[in-house]
This record gives C-alpha cells, sequence and structure tokens, in this order.
C-alpha cells in the first residue's frame, strides 16, 4: 500500500525517518494501537499533536489478516537522518515491550563493546609485558581511552529507552572484573599489571572502580539525551588522564596550595578537557544525537572545564579520588550553566 497523505492522530507514537526506508532490512510487528509512520526528516516534528502530513512515498505493508501494520524499523542512529534532539528523542518511543529485534540489536552492540573493553586491556597489557609501555603510563593511557572510547561506542546502540541499560552493562562487567580481582577472588594479571600503579590488587579496588562507576552513572543519567554525561567523562578521561601524564613529564613548578600538583598538570587538564570535551559534542552533533548552539556550548564548556581543573588541582586526594571529585564537580557545574 502506498501512502501519499495521512493525518496523524494525536495517539501516534512516533516517527521515523523516512530515509531509513532505504537503510532497514528489519520489519516489527506491533499492535493496531500502535501507529508508527515513516516521514521525510522535513515533515518531523516534535509535538505528536494531530497534524496533516504529506509524505513523499513510503511503503508500509498492512496485514489486514490481523490488521497490524508491519513497517521497516529505523537503523541505528549513525545511520538516520540527523535529526534534533528532542525529534530523536521522542520518535522511538515503544510504549508497550521492546521490539524483539531491539533486544537482539542492543545485546550486539554490548557483546561488541565488552569485546573491545576486554581487547584494550589485553592491548596494554602485552605493551607492558614486553616493556613497550611502563606500567604506569599504561595505566593512564587505558584510563584515557576506555572512558573515551565507551563514550564513542554510544551512538551505536538504539533510539530505544533501554539502550542506555545495554550499554551501563559494560561498565558494570567491569565492575565486577575489578572486585572479583581486587579482592583476590580471582587473578587476572592482565588486568592487574595494566590498570594498577604498582601491581597491587587492592588498587583495583579504588580509582579503577571509581572509574568505571562514573561510566555506569553518566551512562544511566544523562545517556546521549544530554552533554553532561559527555562533558563529565571527557573531563575525568581526556583532562584528568592528560594532566597526570604531563604534569608527571614537565610539572617542576608546583601549585601553592598542593605541592603534589603542578602548573603544567593542570593547563594540560583545562586544554585538553576543554578540547576533548568539544570533540566529542561535535561527534554526538554529527551523528545526529545532539543539535548544539556552538557559540554557547563552546563557552559553557570552556567554565565547566576551569572549574573541573580547579577542583583536580585541590589536596583533596586522600579524602576523594579525581576519579569522583572531577566528574561529580563537572556534573554539577554543566547542569547549572547547561540549564541557563
Ligand atoms: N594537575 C596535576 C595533576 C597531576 N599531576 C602529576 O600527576 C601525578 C598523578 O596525578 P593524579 O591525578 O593525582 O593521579 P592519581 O589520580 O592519584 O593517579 P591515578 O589516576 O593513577 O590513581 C601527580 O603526582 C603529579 O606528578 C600534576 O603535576 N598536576
Ligand atoms: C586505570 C583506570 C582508571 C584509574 O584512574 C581505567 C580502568 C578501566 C577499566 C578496567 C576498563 C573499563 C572499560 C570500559 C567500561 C569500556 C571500554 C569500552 C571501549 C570500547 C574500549
Amino acid at each position: 500500500m502506498t501512502l501519499t497523505s495521512l493525518t496523524l492522530s494525536s495517539n501516534h507514537h512516533h516517527l521515523l525517518p523516512f530515509s531509513s526506508v532505504r537503510h532497514c532490512r528489519r520489519h516489527h510487528q506491533l499492535r493496531t494501537s500502535d501507529t508508527t509512520l515513516f516521514a521525510p526528516p522535513q515533515h518531523w516534528n516534535n509535538n505528536n499533536n494531530s497534524s496533516s502530513l504529506s509524505f513523499v512515498k513510503q511503503t508500509i505493508t498492512k496485514d489486514t489478516s490481523h490488521n497490524n501494520v508491519r513497517f521497516l524499523c529505523s537503523p541505528p542512529p549513525l545511520l538516520a537522518v540527523p535529526v534534533s534532539l528532542s525529534q530523536r528523542v521522542s520518535r522511538f518511543v515503544v510504549p508497550r515491550g521492546v521490539p524483539v529485534d531491539d533486544l537482539f540489536y542492543n545485546g550486539g552492540a554490548t557483546v561488541a563493546v565488552l569485546g573491545g573493553a576486554y581487547a584494550l586491556v589485553s592491548a596494554f597489557d602485552a605493551l607492558t609485558h614486553r616493556n613497550i609501555l611502563n606500567q604506569g603510563l599504561s595505566r593512564k593511557l587505558v584510563h584515557i581511552m576506555s572512558g573515551l572510547l565507551f563514550l564513542a561506542s554510544w551512538p551505536i546502540f538504539s533510539n530505544s529507552t533501554e539502550a542506555r541499560y545495554f550499554a551501563a552493562f559494560v561498565p558494570f562487567v567491569n565492575l565486577l572484573r575489578l572486585l572479583v580481582n581486587g579482592l583476590s577472588l580471582a587473578s587476572d594479571e592482565g588486568l592487574i599489571k595494566s590498570v594498577t600503579r604498582e601491581g597491587d590488587p587492592k588498587e583495583l579496588l579504588r580509582g579503577p572502580l571509581y572509574y568505571v562507576l562514573m561510566l555506569m552513572l553518566c551512562a544511566l543519567v544523562f545517556w546521549r539525551e544530554s552533554p553532561i554525561g559527555v562533558v563529565s567523562l571527557a573531563m575525568m578521561c581526556g583532562g584528568d588522564g592528560v594532566a597526570d601524564i604531563l604534569g608527571r613529564r614537565f610539572g617542576s613548578m608546583k601549585i601553592p596550595y598542593n605541592q603534589k600538583k603542578s602548573w603544567a598538570g593542570s593547563i594540560s587538564m583545562l586544554v585538553f578537557g576543554f578540547l576533548v570535551s568539544i570533540g566529542m559534542l561535535y561527534y554526538y552533533s554529527v551523528a545526529g544525537l545532539m543539535q548544539l548552539n556552538w557559540e554557547s556550548t563552546v563557552s559553557r564548556v570552556a567554565v565547566v572545564s576551569l572549574v573541573a581543573t580547579i577542583v583536580e588541582s585541590l589536596p583533596v586526594t586522600k579524602v576523594v579520588d579525581d576519579n569522583i571529585s572531577v566528574p561529580l564537580a563537572t556534573m554539577a557545574v554543566a547542569s547549572f550553566t547547561f540549564s541557563h
């Protein structure tokens, strides 16, 4: 059946991109009450009120025997046409249950990202084992790359509201890995060597544990709908990680109120935290997951980066780990700045 025009009732739930028809080969069967429609991007509207949409051309096969509407589903967001954040969030709301394909799709994405996490740690274990990298540098590079690659993987998950739980499962598995090895219930030498300073398994229960907890928190609370989680992880991974590497290397001039931190380290945190945050937000913008006013976003990220850098420079590491103070401070300041 080819539709040329259609009046949408107010109970229609979501619009999927007409352009996705070309990309998607999967079929979902939905109950009659769910009316999911494809519409060309220029017709996407945020509010699900009655409105008349003229469709260019689309094909929906209608299974009259069950009075169900069989339609093509939307692809993963990277293949979809960029849409506004509110359209993206509102257009794929499955009112009841989750299509089986979505479970399989997000389950596959989870397995792939889990594999990436294991491969990353194994790679740095091999580099440390071969004395290509020292343990300290290996730890910091794992610190920088794990979180940023995790952030970079979020767009491969689907648009369903459950996708964030699939993504958060990855740091959760690594949390269990850190607990089991940190409590010496198991001994993954590769993990211990590439993630600890001196090879003491108990170290896994501090910095690395807090780190994966922050990854879970940002995935569950902020996900792709808000720049806050993205900036918080960019500051923790890109900012704090580089501050350590460059601060140890060039940090001869110490900060007056904290002799363990240096101007070089803090300036590195500010610059790289800012650049990595903007870079990640741009990546999400290109992926069609965020539409940002860049003039205000750049200034907001600059303010957030400065505050996070000041927090990181404070002599409070013995009280609260940087992997907690930096992301939480970033979340607090970003929540304020991005809402005004
Ligand atoms: N603003 C900063 C931050 C770090 N450093 C250097 O990097 C080292 C480690 O920094 P820190 O962030 O405290 O590392 P930790 O978080 O304690 O180490 P890890 O992440 O490995 O637990 C510091 O001793 C210092 O030599 C610095 O000079 N200036
Ligand atoms: C050394 C670390 C923190 C101390 O400051 C980082 C610990 C990293 C974890 C052991 C592994 C975390 C993996 C991520 C949850 C997922 C990465 C996926 C990506 C595709 C590689």
